[in-house]
């Protein structure tokens, strides 16, 4: 940002010339060659001169050095006011964004009250009360325009809160005062700082208006709108006087203004994605690999991803701690895999370490993840950002939730494929509405025109599913998608999710706990444990003779399996904590199969038929029934 920033010499001088003018004011009471407030009848309306500068005024009172004094009383008066409205604007929105429900409702009642009050009447009956008080009547000034900020802040919160990892970080149990500072107000600072800045170019206006009409601090005590109405009541005499402060004025307004457009445009900078041949240029020229991979790699030909070694960490209590390790695996142009596994197994941060998604101070620290031959893992923040969306995109478990709100949701199918292809009103909307039927939604023109919350989930998730659509990707991460909607709506989105992945040649990553869901998609399959992938291979394959007595486990774990009514079976025990995996296999404890050797140290993947492999020393005696015997019902 500051980088950005320095880059426009424009923006560099109003903030050098506001930089002046607050020192200047705040160094008047040594530096300004005169008493601001002592008259001099002898040498009344004397224009520039070599003894007072900027002349003096009707009372003979040096021009300059009322105008550092005056500088006080104008740029503090800014200065309380932009607090005031950070301060209430930020607060409102981000609780309003965060919180959201009731909470959200009754900040925006407020908000709505404050924008319906007369502003001018407010402020005046205040001044009223209070008598000339610069204090008070900036303080109001900066409440009653609070609710531009709280607006722009609650629509920014929203956005971010229903990032992936904000959602992580909640589920994570992080508290909420954390992920606001931590996670959402870093992502809203570019617009708090443009507003803050358009917010004190209309704060010195006001408030210029205000000691204009002697609303505020009475004469003698000077101020640049007192000066400026002072001088308007001898412009017949000495129409000089009437420039001083206006200049002083109004390049301080334009100065603000120019602030805030620069932090604007380097923003927006950055959020802009690159065009086609500079997004291959950024890809290729970013920076090197950051991990160190010194194994020779072999890759299928036909991979449109690999993924090896991939370790991801996370800061934990006693320094990093490794999320996934080790994780590998391939999904060839066009081929849906499963990644499947119980919860907390690393199977979602394993599909954001793809998207370049991980959480706050998560990191890459070893492995590559290889998407149409170029290793992903060297590319920097933007180049993978170009990525993501065009060509590898993302439909979460929360299909309501990943919607903004504030938008109908046509307008935000819209924006991602104006994003992605560009082109007329007409040609965009024409496209999105073709989005919107491609995945069956029965009348998209009126769905288009709703709201998130007016959708049922199947539709909602059939809007996401369009919107990951929209840059035509080549390979689709579908994390959990079924899992928040009910059981016949998950098979119409299956279903719809395999004819689309059909149709349009889509690789698709399905991440999901349920066997049934990945046996019904997929044609091969990883299992992940603790972090690992503990065995792969075919659906058929693991289904049929699993070589690995977790996924074992999974298979008899199935809900089909059991009688009605009775209770679901689960593995006995739980998936260890990340900051404790135990060393050498990670499910030893929970495994009936498990000797001391299994503990002794950590184990490979071994190859354990025609394509399947697994991470267990005893997977020749892994069969179905020994893990039955030690299963437990819930
Ligand atoms: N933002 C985060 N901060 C800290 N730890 C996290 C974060 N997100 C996930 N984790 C931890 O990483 C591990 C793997 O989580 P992940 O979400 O990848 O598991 P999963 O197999 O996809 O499970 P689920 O189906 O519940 O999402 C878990 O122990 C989880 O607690």
């Amino acid at each position: 940002m500051i980088h950005g920033f320095v880059r426009r010499p424009l923006a560099v001088f109003a903030l050098a010339y506001l930089g002046f003018l607050s020192f200047a004011a705040a160094s008047a009471s040594w530096l300004a060659p005169y008493d601001a407030l002592k008259t001099d009848m002898n040498n009344v309306l004397s224009g520039p001169s070599r003894e007072h500068l900027l002349g003096t005024d009707a009372l003979g009172r040096d021009v300059l050095s009322r105008l550092m004094l005056g500088g006080q009383v104008s740029l503090t008066g800014v200065v309380l006011a932009v607090a005031t409205f950070l301060l209430l604007g930020v607060t409102a929105g981000l609780i309003a964004g965060f919180a959201g429900g009731w909470t959200d409702r009754a900040v925006s009642w407020v908000v709505d009250l404050v924008i319906a009050l007369p502003g001018m009447v407010v402020l005046l009956v205040v001044l009223a009360i209070y008598g000339a008080n610069n204090t008070v009547a900036m303080i109001t000034v900066g409440i009653l325009s609070f609710p531009s900020i709280a607006r722009v802040v609650r629509a920014a919160t929203l956005a971010v809160r229903n990032e992936l990892y904000v959602s992580a970080a909640r589920v994570a149990g992080l508290p909420s005062w954390r992920i606001v500072l931590g996670q959402i107000l870093p992502r809203v600072t570019g617009p708090v700082l443009v507003q803050a800045s358009l917010a004190a170019g209309a704060a010195l206006l006001t408030q210029a208006g205000l000691s204009f009409l002697g609303l505020i601090a009475q004469p003698p005590t000077p101020t640049w709108g007192g000066m400026i109405s002072e001088a308007s009541q001898v412009i017949a005499r000495q129409s000089w006087l009437l420039i001083p402060p206006g200049v002083v004025v109004g390049c301080a307004i334009l100065a603000f203004a120019l602030i805030g457009d620069a932090i604007r445009d380097v923003g927006e900078e950055r959020e802009r994605p690159l065009s086609g041949g500079a997004r291959r240029r950024g890809m290729r020229a970013s920076t090197p690999s950051r991990h160190v991979y010194t194994t020779p790699v072999s890759l299928p030909a036909d991979s449109l991803l690999s993924v090896r070694g991939l370790t991801v960490t996370l800061p934990g209590t006693a320094g990093p701690v490794r999320i996934i390790e080790d994780v590998a695996f391939d999904v060839g142009s066009g081929e849906t895999i499963g990644l499947v596994g119980e919860s907390g197994c690393g199977k979602s941060m394993t599909g954001r370490a793809v998207l370049g998604l991980l959480p706050e101070g998560g990191q890459i620290s070893s492995g590559i993840v290889v998407f149409d031959r170029i290793d992903l893992t060297g590319y920097s923040s933007r180049a993978w950002r170009d990525v993501r969306g065009s060509r590898i995109a993302l439909v979460s478990q929360e299909p309501v939730g990943s919607l903004d709100p504030v938008f109908p949701v046509g307008r935000q199918v819209e924006e991602l494929v104006r994003r992605h292809h560009g082109g007329t009103s007409r040609v965009v909307r024409a496209r999105s509405l073709e989005l919107l039927a491609s995945v069956r939604l029965p009348d998209p023109t009126s769905v288009a025109r709703r709201y998130p919350h007016e959708l049922s989930g199947g539709m909602a998730q059939r809007v996401s599913i369009a919107m990951a659509l929209s840059g035509d990707p080549d390979l689709l991460i579908a994390d959990e998608p079924t899992t928040a909607l009910d059981v016949t709506v998950q098979a119409e989105i299956l279903d719809l999710l395999r004819d689309l992945q059909r149709d349009r040649g889509m690789a698709v990553v399905l991440v999901s706990h349920d066997w049934e869901v990945i046996a019904r998609m997929c044609e091969r399959v990883y299992v992940m444990y603790a972090g690992q992938v503990v065995e792969s291979g075919t659906v058929a394959q693991l289904t049929d003779a699993p070589r690995h007595p977790y996924t074992a486990g999974l298979l008899a774990c199935r809900p089909g399996r059991t009688a009605p009514r009775a209770p679901l079976p689960t593995i006995p025990g739980s998936v260890p904590d990340p900051e404790s995996w135990p060393t050498g296999c990670r499910f030893a404890a929970r495994c009936p199969l498990s000797g001391p050797e299994c503990t002794a140290r950590s184990i490979e993947m071994f190859p354990a038929g025609p394509g399947q492999r697994s991470r267990c020393l005893h997977h020749a005696a892994v069969s179905k029934e020994p893990v039955y015997g030690r299963l437990e019902t819930a």
